[in-house]
């Protein structure tokens, strides 16, 4: 059993349990539901490109700081520039939940991607409802036909969707409709990261696709590569989570970037 297939397998059980808790008329009767969406895709292009994420613990690293708060963070990856926030919405495996982006929602004008394990209808309506404005189609568990309904649904509902692919097979879930594709560095099995392996699909997509690097990006030279290889977007977490003060780590990285 891979580190996916214990986390869908988990997935399951929590939607059923909110379906039965929480109905989709309910989920659809909250101020959120009825806010214009921000866009990514517009974002990517008017800023750093750096979706910055904040991000608790993971399968690969266990915790990575669990002692700073969502907001302090993410209004400082705001002020600083990023053109999107990512927000781990997973409790088990990522000590995320949806009160992380609903309780700074209100505040926080940049693209927020409800970044979880998209397998049902149920929890797009969720992630409208918690006031995220872009979400996460995993290839890997869904099959191609799931991947357009999920994001004609997404449409709908006024958020866009970036699609994450691991491997070259993934390729054929991509669809022209599909707002952003997300090449993750990260492979499943051994938690390894490799840059070269985002290089090598982007290459292989249409050549106007919005592109994002996703994951082992840890320093100014492997933002620097990735941009010169192309890519519109930079998903990191890591990076800046780690330290204890993740606000200041993002500043100077920003600041390095524009005087580079
Ligand atoms: O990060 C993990 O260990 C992980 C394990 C299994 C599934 C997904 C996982 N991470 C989600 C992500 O894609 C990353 O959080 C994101 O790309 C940022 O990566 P990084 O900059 O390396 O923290």
């Amino acid at each position: 059993m891979t580190i996916l297939d214990k986390i869908i397998s988990r997935k399951k059980e929590e939607v059923n349990f909110s379906k039965a808790n929480i109905s989709v008329e309910e989920l659809k009767d909250s101020a959120f539901f009825e806010r214009k969406t921000a866009s990514l895709k517009s974002s990517l292009k008017e800023k750093s490109g750096i979706i910055a994420e904040f991000k608790r613990q993971s399968p690969s690293k266990g915790v990575i700081n669990d002692k700073v708060s969502p907001f302090e963070v993410v209004s400082a990856y705001e002020n600083f520039g990023a053109s999107g926030i990512s927000i781990l919405t997973d409790t088990d495996f990522f000590g995320g939940s949806f009160k992380d982006i609903m309780d700074l929602r209100s505040q926080i004008k940049t693209p927020v991607l409800r970044k979880d394990f998209m397998i049902d209808e149920y929890q797009f309506y969720e992630a409208k409802n918690m006031g995220a404005d872009v979400i996460l189609l995993i290839a890997a568990c869904l099959s191609p036909s799931q991947v357009l309904e999920f994001t004609h649904l997404s449409h709908e509902l006024g958020l866009e969707v970036l699609l994450e692919i691991h491997t070259e097979e993934e390729l054929q879930h991509f669809h022209p409709d599909i707002d952003l594709v997300g090449i993750n560095n990260r492979n499943l099995k051994d938690f390894k990261v490799d840059l070269q392996h985002s290089v090598r699909l982007k290459n292989q997509l249409p050549e106007q696709t919005l592109s994002v690097a996703e994951s082992g990006i840890y320093s100014i030279e492997d933002f620097s590569y990735l941009k010169e290889k192309g890519f519109d977007g930079f998903l990191m977490g890591e990076y800046f989570m780690k330290n204890e003060d993740p606000a200041k780590a993002f500043k100077e990285f920003i600041n390095h970037i524009n005087l580079s």
